[in-house]
């Protein structure tokens, strides 16, 4: 806390991952640490790299990954890569907890799949959301600064030209040799034979448990997997997998290397998560204005159900004087753009959105994400778990501390509260919502604790 009194989230320690950098221990196809299960397909040790240079990269993929500031590889990082790198291919179904480097573990698997000298595409990655799509593609283009990768971002919904290359989608797509797309348009440009799918060398799915949920983009993706060549490797990556989606994921990625984490490591330790207990939904409001009052907040995305709601906080929190902005689906995609683009750079502070940004989306100066409306499953009666933990995990990132508050309003909502911490095994702490002393102090000293 500052001398003003406020509760100071705007510098929190920058922690950077404990790498685990012991050596193999055994020659086996099960690995199983404390946190992770690692299942390998073949006889060979489990490595674990401790450089980037282990990896035999070509020299300007590496300059792009140190450019990045990326001076040693993540624990996911370096159980994965030995493992994805492998010649011939081997499929993939990898599980990490949020924010811990999933991304750079796929990018950099595809830059070095693909064979610059064929223009022609070999590299393809699907992503839930338009945002996340265009964040992985500005990872690709940072990673493969120093290669001469082609690259085309399949997020369009029509055939307009490009405003940024000024090409149509059939120039674009000709040469493109790594692909970043969502499910609809990519099915599209594959059905129409713009994305010609011959030279496939690799097929991600970034979120997999999502893209392959069968009530959602299951049904595309399943589509596009069919269209890919026989030896394409599969490479599936998530925080979360529910049961039933890793049966299926292991159907859709056979004989895959498997990363699987334990339900109670789940949750990223450097997350704090609390609850407020509002009177009833009106009274969420009121404690939603004055937390954004009273308390000096960095960055920080609101969560709500539904685009209506997104929409109506947004329009009472600018009414109360607050700076605030609102993404969902409803919006037009140049609004979408805009609206991400400004928030990346720090323009606007306060985030309101939907769970169409639950997902992968990586600020890391969000220090706080705010549950106004619990994530619930399709019945919109239980707790949706997964996207509970991708929406906290906007915050946190790669080792840095967050917090995160859950609104309760009535008796379901608190049994939802209840059921999470119940199903990930991690307190949700209660702070109250009328005293806001009480407030800080509980927050000043749970941030402590995760600093100290
Ligand atoms: N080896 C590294 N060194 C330093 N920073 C890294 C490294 N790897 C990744 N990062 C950074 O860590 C942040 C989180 O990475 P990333 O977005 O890939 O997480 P993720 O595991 O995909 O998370 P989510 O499950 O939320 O999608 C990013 O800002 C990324 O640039």
């Amino acid at each position: 806390m500052d001398k003003n009194g406020d509760v100071d989230v705007t510098n929190l320690a920058d922690q950077i991952e404990t790498l685990d950098t012991q050596e193999p221990k055994h020659n086996s196809l099960q690995e199983s640490s404390h946190d992770v299960i690692i299942q390998a397909v073949g006889d060979d040790p489990i490595l674990s790299i401790k450089t980037f240079e282990e990896l035999k990269l070509h020299e300007n993929l590496l300059k792009g990954i140190y450019e990045m500031g990326f001076t040693r590889p993540s624990k996911i990082q370096a159980k994965a890569l030995p493992l994805l790198l492998k010649t011939p291919p081997e499929n993939m179904i990898g599980q990490s907890q949020s924010g811990t480097g999933k991304t750079a573990a796929f990018v950099l698997t595809m830059l070095s799949r693909i064979d610059f000298n064929l223009q022609a595409p070999q590299a393809l990655c699907l992503a839930p959301s338009r945002e996340l799509a265009r964040q992985i593609m500005v990872e690709v283009r940072k990673m493969g600064k120093y290669t001469p990768v082609i690259t085309a971002e399949a997020i369009r919904e029509s055939d307009v030209k490009s405003t940024t290359t000024g090409k149509t989608r059939s120039e674009e797509f000709a040469n493109a040799q790594l692909i970043v797309g969502t499910p609809g348009t990519v099915y599209d440009l594959l059905k129409k034979r713009i994305i010609n799918k011959t030279s496939m060398k690799i097929f991600v799915l970034d979120e997999a448990d999502n893209m392959l949920d069968q009530q959602g983009l299951g049904d595309q993706s399943i589509r596009i997997k069919n269209m890919m060549p026989r030896d394409c490797q599969i490479v599936l990556f998530s925080a979360t997998y529910s049961a039933q989606v890793r049966t299926f994921a292991g159907r859709f990625a056979p004989n895959a290397n498997q990363f699987t984490l334990k339900v109670e490591e789940l949750s990223v330790k450097t997350i704090n998560q609390f609850y407020m207990d509002c009177k009833d939904e009106n009274h969420k409001f009121e404690v939603l204005d004055d937390l954004y009052t009273l308390l000096t907040i960095g960055q920080s995305i609101i969560f709500v159900q539904k685009r209506d709601t997104a929409d109506m906080i947004a329009k009472r929190m600018t009414d109360k004087g607050h700076r605030v902005i609102n993404l969902h689906g409803g919006l037009s995609t140049t609004e979408r753009d805009a609206v991400m683009d400004g928030f990346r750079r720090g323009d606007a502070k306060v985030l309101i959105t939907t769970n169409v940004l639950a997902r992968g989306i990586d600020v890391l100066q969000v220090n706080l994400v705010i549950n106004y409306d619990l994530p619930l499953d399709s019945t919109g009666r239980h707790p949706d778990f997964e996207t509970y933990l991708h929406r906290i995990g906007r915050t946190g990132r790669f080792g840095r501390t967050g917090v995160s508050i859950n609104f309760v309003h009535d008796a379901n909502s608190w049994e939802i509260v209840k059921a999470i911490e119940n199903h990930f095994n991690r307190e949700i702490v209660k702070v109250p919502t009328d005293n806001w002393d009480t407030i800080e102090g509980i927050l000043k000293k749970e941030i402590s604790k995760l600093n100290s």
